[in-house]
């Protein structure tokens, strides 16, 4: 009999997926160029599930149930475009091809209208949650055509990660909506992590916490309102023993951060549209300084290490806390937002209220936040930005004081936190209802007559300025 579900690419995530595909129920059949790979997905199936590995492309496509569900987990780019390619020749109008790869949208647009021609539908799927989500339960982001998705809406529901018995991926919108989507959930999980190693520092050379004491910590943090996956694999990695010396693993890792290029997009895409995403923007420049590790060694030569913090390490522990909170509040705030004008303004109709929803298991970015935006967005589905619901700004009120005293404390020692600062920043602009940008509009006029608005009246103004 045919196969329900085809995988192209059986590196691990291509792999995990499908094999908990067919742990609930489906058969599934998957492709790679590499023999070794098919090999490895047949002997790690579940006993009694059906998983068949093929090294013939047009093999597989042949043995797929009509109209053929399959989808690509290869390297973003050339890749994606060489498999469609071999593809092509081998499907019939109505089949759904995914691309479930962290691709650029704007590659996902070109394919969907590409491939509509031919009327194949094409989906660009976002799936967060690495080799274990895969596996066990990650987070999907679909877009695409409504009619394909409802194709392969029972097997994507089966494999999601499920929160009170609701899985984590919904539709999320037109064409290349769910690469959007899970774009900017990179640019949040940058934000975050950026956020977690300024805490670190602060905890660390701040307040002189060993890896144990560390670990404490961020456990104990993982039981409370920073409830979520990235505090929670943070308190496992203090622990983690290096099996090569005798101290911690963490100890001995450079800090050069690598980054493979969604941060990065997020922030170029902000900048396009226009939305401002300070925090996420400072992520990735946190990430490439880091990558002038000479040049910062010769630096500190020259200014020397941040002064002490003085406050006693509980008070200075429970002030972070509530900076690591607030921050993290603002950082999906600003990729929240970001969506919100990027599904207007690219005609996408991405469904915020699913968004945050699809994000509470799974995904890297899941924590117990997650269900206070869902309840903020019932209130207002179209809400423009969560710093605006009243529960939100609850939260962030009760936090604010010791975030204002952990960034001007980190600034007077010389603690780098440009995450922490960057989201105070946002915030207190956010909240400025006049800005003092008038006199940048005064400026722009004075030196290149680039004309302004004035407050008590409607049209467009220039002065000859200092006549
Ligand atoms: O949601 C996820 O499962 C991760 O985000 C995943 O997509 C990947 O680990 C990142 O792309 C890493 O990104 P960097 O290499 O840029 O840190």
């Amino acid at each position: 009999s045919l196969y329900d579900f085809g995988m192209i690419g059986l590196g691990v995530m291509g792999r995990n997926l499908l094999l908990n595909m067919a742990d609930h129920g489906f058969s599934v059949i998957g492709f790679d160029k590499d023999a070794t790979k098919t090999g490895a997905l047949e002997s790690a199936a579940t006993p009694g599930t059906t998983v068949k590995g093929v090294a013939d492309l047009a093999t597989m496509v042949q043995l797929l149930e009509r109209p053929r569900k399959l989808m690509m987990l290869v390297p973003a780019g050339q890749p994606v475009d060489d498999v469609i390619a071999s593809l092509l020749p081998l499907l019939e109008p109505g089949d759904v091809v995914i691309d479930g790869g962290n691709s650029h949208y704007t590659d996902t647009l070109r394919r969907v209208k590409y491939l509509r021609e031919k009327n194949i539908h094409f989906m660009g799927i976002g799936v967060s949650g690495g080799e274990k989500g895969a596996r066990t339960g990650p987070s999907i982001m679909p877009g695409g055509d409504q009619d394909a998705y409802a194709k392969v809406k029972p097997m994507l529901e089966a494999i999601a990660a499920k929160v009170n018995d609701t899985p984590c991926v919904a539709y999320l919108g037109k064409e290349g909506a769910g690469h959007y989507v899970k774009m900017v959930h990179n640019g949040i999980e940058y934000a975050i992590m950026q956020l977690i190693s300024e805490a670190y520092t602060l905890l660390q050379k701040g307040a002189g916490l060993n890896n144990d004491q560390l670990h404490e910590v961020f456990d104990s943090w993982n039981k409370g309102s920073l409830q979520s996956f990235l505090v929670e694999i943070t308190a496992d990695i203090f622990n983690q023993k290096d099996d090569k010396t005798a101290g911690r693993l963490v100890d001995m890792i450079s800090d050069k951060a690598g980054s493979k290029g969604t941060g990065k997009w997020t922030s170029q895409d902000a900048m396009e549209l226009p939305v401002a995403v300070p925090t996420i923007d400072m992520a990735v420049a946190m990430r490439t300084i880091s990558a002038y590790k000479d040049q910062r060694v010769a630096a500190e030569e020259i200014y020397g290490d941040p002064a002490a913090i003085h406050v006693t390490a509980e008070m200075w522990i429970k002030q972070v806390h509530d900076a690591l909170y607030f921050a993290t509040i603002l950082s999906y705030a600003q990729g929240l937002a970001m969506l919100h004008e990027a599904s207007r303004e690219l005609q996408m109709d991405i469904p915020l209220p699913e968004v945050v929803k699809v994000w509470r298991g799974g995904c890297i970015i899941r924590s117990s936040l997650l269900e206070v935006f869902t309840q903020a967005y019932q209130q207002n589905t179209d809400l423009a930005n969560i710093l605006l619901d009243k529960g939100v700004a609850y939260l962030v009120k009760s936090v604010e004081a010791n975030t204002r005293s952990v960034v001007a404390q980190a600034a007077t020692a010389g603690f780098p936190v440009a995450g922490f600062m960057s989201a105070l920043s946002y915030f207190d602009a956010f909240r400025t209802g006049r800005m003092a940008t008038n006199l940048i509009q005064a400026q722009r006029d004075y030196f290149g007559a680039h004309t302004y608005q004035r407050i008590d009246m409607p049209g467009t103004f220039h002065t000859e300025w200092n006549q």
